[in-house]
């Protein structure tokens, strides 16, 4: 990180990249393996990376692997934009705690550590005992984000709250060891203001950019579309700008997330980046501090048009691509073995100069 003094929050640091010669060297180790050259395709491209972004050369296991999943509600869900009820965001976030989620099943069989934070949900969890709500709740913004087609999502203090709040949370993971971080989601109506967001990103009408989230039909994809429509309509200037987007169109939860990413970034841990918004907030990261798409590797792509639009300016290729529309973190949190495999092929195998030659009779 440099310091660049005091031009306001989101101007103190740059973003260095991953370690140019690190990469070079890793390259061509990968080069020097005995396997023929491109044999090991994209997975020899990740081990590159990983070993870049550690500064290592052969990269080191990548064993804590860290997942936030930011929580938060919103004020379009009330207004057809989901197939679900608001009432199930707080109802699976009680249930990330239990562990039987989706992304529980996944993170247990890949070791990856889950931690789950109510950044802006619409209720108190006082059913909670005291120490869980305390750490659900520690950097809760407020109940239920604005919606965007009626109002912001966020005053601009709220914005900067969420934005520290995220960053705070990347330095607490990073200081419990993560080598790897993964962003999740939960918040029922959360792909509406991940969709508008890239939509303001990239300049893209609603229509491009509005998918099915939890599976909506026609009728609700057009209500949907509008809703998004009128939420950029309402936004207008302020789209040009990262942050302004974020009060505008995004959430506590988004905007928690965004910082997530940027801390991540400048901190120099690598990111593995879930669905549409994991991607749709590390596409406004990029915005507010160009360069901090280096740090992020693609886990899935999901059903979301959105998502693969942003992957693409991001110049991001997905690991994996199982029509996943899950959220949570669970495309990543999927890919994981994948990242292991990579970086195991990159230590272990022989290089052909060592290879023991055959006797020849
Ligand atoms: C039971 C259930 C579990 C989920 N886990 C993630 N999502 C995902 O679906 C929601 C986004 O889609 P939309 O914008 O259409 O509401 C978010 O809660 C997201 O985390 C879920 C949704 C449901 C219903
Ligand atoms: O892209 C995603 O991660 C996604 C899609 C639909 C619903 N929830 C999440």
């Amino acid at each position: 990180m440099k310091p660049l003094g005091g031009v306001g929050y989101l101007a103190l640091v740059t973003i260095e990249t991953p370690n140019e010669d690190v990469r070079r060297a890793a390259a061509e180790r990968l080069g020097a393996l005995a396997t023929p050259p491109g044999a090991l395709g994209r997975l020899g491209e990740l081990a590159v990376w990983v070993a870049a972004c550690q500064g290592e050369v052969p990269p080191r296991p990548v064993d804590n692997v860290r997942l936030v999943i930011f929580a938060g509600d919103h004020g379009v869900a009330q207004h057809g934009v989901s197939a679900f009820p608001p009432a199930i965001t707080g109802a699976m976030v009680r249930t990330f705690l239990g562990g039987r989620a989706g992304v529980s099943a996944l993170a247990k069989a890949h070791g990856v550590q889950v931690r789950v934070l109510d950044l802006g949900v619409d209720e108190e969890f006082e059913d909670l005992d005291a120490a869980t709500r305390e750490a659900l709740t520690a950097h809760k913004i407020r109940r239920g984000s604005g919606a965007i087609h009626l109002e912001d999502a966020l005053s601009a203090e709220e914005t900067t709250a969420a934005l520290e709040a995220g960053a705070a949370v990347a330095r607490e993971e990073i200081a419990a060891g993560a080598q790897l971080l993964i962003s999740g989601d939960m918040g029922i109506g959360n792909t509406t203001p991940a969709a508008a967001m890239v939509a303001a990103g990239l300049g893209l009408p609603a229509s491009e950019v509005t998918g099915r989230g939890t599976g909506i039909g026609d009728d609700a994809l057009r209500l949907k579309a509008d809703v998004i429509t009128t939420a950029l309509a309402r936004a207008g200037e302020r789209t040009a700008d990262p942050v302004q987007t974020l009060a505008a169109l995004g959430s506590a939860d988004l905007a928690a997330t965004t910082g997530y990413l940027l801390e991540a970034a400048r901190r120099g841990t690598p990111v593995l980046l879930d669905g549409l918004m994991s991607v749709a907030c590390a596409l406004t990261a990029d915005r507010i501090e160009p360069g901090a798409a280096a740090w992020f590797a693609a886990g899935h792509r999901s059903t979301e048009p959105a998502q693969s639009m942003a992957l693409e300016k991001l110049a991001l290729v997905p690991l994996l691509d199982l029509d996943l529309r899950l959220g949570e973190g669970s495309g990543a949190v999927a890919a994981v073995p994948v990242v292991r495999s990579a970086v195991a092929l990159l230590r272990n195998v022989a290089l052909l100069s060592e290879l023991a030659p055959g006797d020849p009779a």
